[in-house]
């Protein structure tokens, strides 16, 4: 319900309860901590979502009396009824607390804020409180999931990680579907996934419901809301390294994700410090980029528009990606043919390659690391940052802070695509190579040494990929998540909205 009106819209209901005659004792959610007896009350409680500033839910409460209590238990039978019929709200789900997450507030944050609604709204939940990492994951290829309606994940984008590759992975065994085939049409899960943000930076979480709030994240769950999401599959060779959503990043970001692992106990600082660290030592990785351009989308990382809720470039992706049926016999696609409309390529020395697959918004960058990107277009917005000097690299990270455009840089460039691959160039320490370098004016000789030695690694989603040349495949709107896409609120009315939103 909104602020200024009356009307309660019955698909942001979260539930109805019967209530004592003259309220329970209350806790300080609100709710009565006693426990009711319907069948002689006359007043009954409709909970409800309500929109506070910022995009962030709470539940809200209006009571109704009755005179008469069979009236009263006629409401609430009827509105329950009603209730039940909303066949996208989860009935059973399965829940993965990671305790170990950001501040280590995950189980805290689940029994306490969470797990009280999700019992107001009668979902019932299995939690299973993680003991290593992987363990959600490996969970998730032997656990019976039929009698499921979704999976939940308390934690960061690492937790949120294992869930997606587990039953992503799981998905594709069941279906005879080969997880190592690029080319592969992959098959969709039918669950879907919701995240109660409680990691570092929970960027999946700010990307799909605008807010890293677990109040508002249970919220999206129990009224059954359904975000589709495009997935990357990031393959070496002929095998499946991972599936990522969000952030992928070779270079600046990578060694920074490699760095922070090393000072997990510094908790969600450690980005700070080891971008800190990472941004003074300024290491060049020179290497050579393909990627098929997305060429008929129709939309660019350039635009002002962005990806709201109902977003209508998402909505025609979908369309045009409707999964045909799983064919094993299928032969592999023709190889790639470079030129206008197919694939193209980018060869250079880079402080930072990076692809995201949605904003990637998080409390680092409000806007996102690609403001303009969608969560379900089937694309990905591939960053190439050339070399450049650590006060151009600075100006542009600050732009990350504001609104200003990130990528009008001399030496940043970003193109909209399906598929990348990536190959490093490995130079050999030889006499012959510095020679050739210094002629060419690159870099001294010093500097070489310290600068272009070895590779990078891969941010996948803040975990670590160590291999280098990598291909990348978008896969249009593989999963779901119990989110909506970004709400538009009074605040964002300054961006260009209305042609893209349902
Ligand atoms: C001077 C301030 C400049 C601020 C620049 C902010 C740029 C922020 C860009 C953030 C990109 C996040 C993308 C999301 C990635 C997530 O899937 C992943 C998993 O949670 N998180 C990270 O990898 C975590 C990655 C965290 C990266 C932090 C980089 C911090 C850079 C600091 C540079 C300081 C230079 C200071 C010079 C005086
Ligand atoms: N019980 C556990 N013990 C140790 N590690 C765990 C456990 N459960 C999960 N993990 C691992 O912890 C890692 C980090 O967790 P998580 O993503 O929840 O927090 P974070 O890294 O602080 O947040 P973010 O990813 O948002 O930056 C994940 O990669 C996950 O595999
Ligand atoms: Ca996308």
């Amino acid at each position: 319900m909104s602020s200024d009106s009356n009307v309660l819209d019955l698909s942001e209901v979260i539930a109805v309860t019967p209530v004592e005659k003259h309220g329970g004792q209350r806790n300080k959610d609100g709710f009565s901590d006693i426990e009711l007896t319907p069948i002689s009350c006359s007043r009954f409680a409709v909970h409800y979502v309500e929109k506070k500033r910022g995009r962030v839910w709470r539940p809200g409460r209006v009571t109704f009396k009755c005179q008469d209590p069979t009236v009263c238990r006629e409401w609430i039978d009827r509105l329950q009824e009603r209730l039940n019929q909303e066949y996208l709200r989860p009935r059973r789900l399965l829940v993965f607390v990671n305790p170990f997450g950001g501040k280590k507030r995950g189980v805290q944050i689940y029994q306490q804020k969470v797990a009280p609604l999700f019992d107001l709204a009668r979902i019932k939940a299995d939690v299973i409180v993680t003991e290593r990492a992987g363990h959600a994951q490996d969970l998730l290829q032997e656990l019976e999931l039929n009698k499921l309606d979704g999976i939940v994940c308390v934690g960061g984008d690492g937790m949120f990680s294992e869930i997606l590759n587990g039953l992503i992975v799981r998905t594709q065994q069941e279906a005879g579907v080969d997880k190592d085939w690029l080319a592969a049409e992959l098959v969709r899960p039918h669950l879907r996934i919701g995240i109660i943000p409680a990691g570092s930076t929970d960027a999946v979480s700010y990307a799909t419901v605008g807010v890293n709030d677990p109040v508002t994240s249970a919220l999206h769950i129990i009224i059954g809301d359904c975000q589709p999401l495009d997935v990357s599959s990031v393959h070496y060779r002929s095998q499946l390294l991972r599936y990522n959503v969000s952030f992928l990043g070779y270079g600046f970001y990578g060694d920074v994700v490699r760095d922070s692992d090393l000072r997990r106990w510094m908790g969600p600082t450690r980005y700070d410090y080891s971008g800190f660290k990472k941004f003074c030592r300024r290491k060049i990785y020179e290497g050579e980029v393909a990627f098929l351009p997305c060429a008929d989308q129709g939309s660019s990382p350039y635009d002002q528009i962005r990806c709201t809720e109902g977003c209508l470039v998402c909505k025609q992706a979908g369309e045009k990606n409707k999964p045909t049926p799983f064919n094993p016999s299928e032969e592999p696609r023709a190889v790639e043919t470079f030129g206008p409309g197919g694939w193209q390529r980018v060869r250079g020395r880079f402080i930072a390659i990076n692809a995201a697959t949605n904003s990637c918004a998080c409390k680092k960058t409000p806007k996102g690391v690609s403001p303009a990107a969608h969560l379900a277009d089937g694309c990905t917005d591939l960053i190439l940052i050339h070399a450049t000097p650590r006060y151009r690299f600075l100006g542009h990270l600050l732009k990350h802070l504001t609104d200003s455009d990130r990528f009008n840089h001399s030496f940043i460039e970003v193109y909209r695509v399906r598929e990348f691959k990536f190959r490093p160039v490995i130079i050999e320490e030889t006499e012959d190579e510095q020679v050739e370098d210094e002629e060419a004016g690159v870099l001294s000789r010093r500097n070489r040494r310290r600068n272009t030695r070895r590779n990078s690694v891969w941010n996948c989603d803040g975990e670590i990929i160590d291999q280098p040349a990598v291909d990348v495949k978008v896969h249009c709107q593989l999963i779901k998540l119990f989110a909506r896409g970004i709400e538009e609120t009074k605040q964002s009315s300054c961006w260009p909205v209305g042609c893209f939103c349902a």
